[in-house]
């Protein structure tokens, strides 16, 4: 094995190309890394970049050390299925949402090694955040290259128990969008109150970059640092107001429960559960 194990991703779409992106910037070399697709067009800007591309998930499998099962949990079993005959046993780590490690490696044959991951988009800039479950066929060297990979483009932890991974996806998985769309809204709301959009734009991005750096680094909980934004009888003070009085909290956790809840429905749809 070589420093870089060869990864090879089935499907080029969102989060592939994030995780492709990642790894690219973090250093991991062009020729270690495959895609294929069935749409030409999402394989070609990895073309354009020097990346090996095809169409063949069969032929990919057979020329690389860990495979990234990146297409959307409702194509996953044929995608699988048509593998489970394939004479060599890489890693597989499939990211899709809810599908199950014992359907995959049922899928794949029955005895495959499977990691569940569930990585989010931020890995393009080395700020993603990943949660992995392994089945027990995974060796322990696959778990160390399996927390190399995902590890190069941002945090990456295990969860002791699978059901865990519909959490992972609640909080990281799906959670940039939520980031995304208070960002949507503050810059439309900083508009309304009359600034131009680009200065809304750049100071709400700015605010959240800044306020996600402060909790990243500073020695208290967000919520003290929440209450070192907010002077008594302030400004602040109003905004937290006007959120509590529509049941801010509760609002991101029933989000958040939908969020899980639909990785158990999906699991049950796409497997018959
Ligand atoms: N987007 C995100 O933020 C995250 C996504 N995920 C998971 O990642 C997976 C992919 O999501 P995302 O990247 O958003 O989805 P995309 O639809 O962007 O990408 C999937 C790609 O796979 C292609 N594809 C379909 N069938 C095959 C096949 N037989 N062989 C090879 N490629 C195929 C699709 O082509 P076509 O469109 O033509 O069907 C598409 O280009 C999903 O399972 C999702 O749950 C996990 C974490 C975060
Ligand atoms: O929305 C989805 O289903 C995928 C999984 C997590 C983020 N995007």
């Amino acid at each position: 094995m070589t420093d870089f194990p060869r990864i090879g991703f089935i499907g080029a779409g969102n989060m592939a190309t994030a995780l492709v992106g990642g790894l690219l910037a973090k250093g991991w070399p062009a020729s270690a890394l495959m895609l294929t697709d069935v749409s030409e067009q999402a394989l070609s800007v990895h073309a354009a970049r020097g990346l090996r591309t095809g169409t063949d998930n069969r032929e990919l499998v057979a020329s690389v050390d860990i495979v990234v099962l990146a297409v959307k949990p409702q194509a996953m079993k044929a995608v699988t299925q048509a593998l489970a005959d394939c004479p060599q046993q890489p890693l597989y780590i499939s990211i899709a949402a809810g599908i199950p490690a014992q359907s995959l490696a049922q899928w794949l044959g029955g005895d495959a090694a499977v990691v569940r991951a569930m990585p989010n988009t931020p890995a393009l800039v080395q700020t993603g955040a990943t949660g992995l479950f392994a089945n027990a066929a995974v060796s322990h060297e696959q778990r160390v290259q399996a927390e190399q990979v995902l590890g190069a483009v941002g945090i990456a932890l295990w969860v002791d128990t699978e059901t865990k991974i519909d959490a992972v996806t609640a909080v990281s998985g799906s959670g940039p969008a939520y980031f995304f769309y208070l960002m949507e809204a503050m810059i439309e709301a900083g508009v309304k109150l009359g600034l131009a959009r680009h200065d809304a734009r750049d100071l709400a991005l700015q605010t959240a970059l800044g306020a996600a750096q402060m909790a990243i680094t500073a020695d208290v909980a967000p919520d003290e640092l929440r209450r070192r934004v907010t002077s008594p009888k302030g400004t602040t003070e109003q905004a937290v107001a006007v959120f509590d009085a529509a049941g801010f909290a509760d609002i991101v956790e029933q989000a958040m429960r939908a969020c899980a809840a639909r990785g158990v429905s999906l699991a049950n749809e796409l497997t018959g559960a």
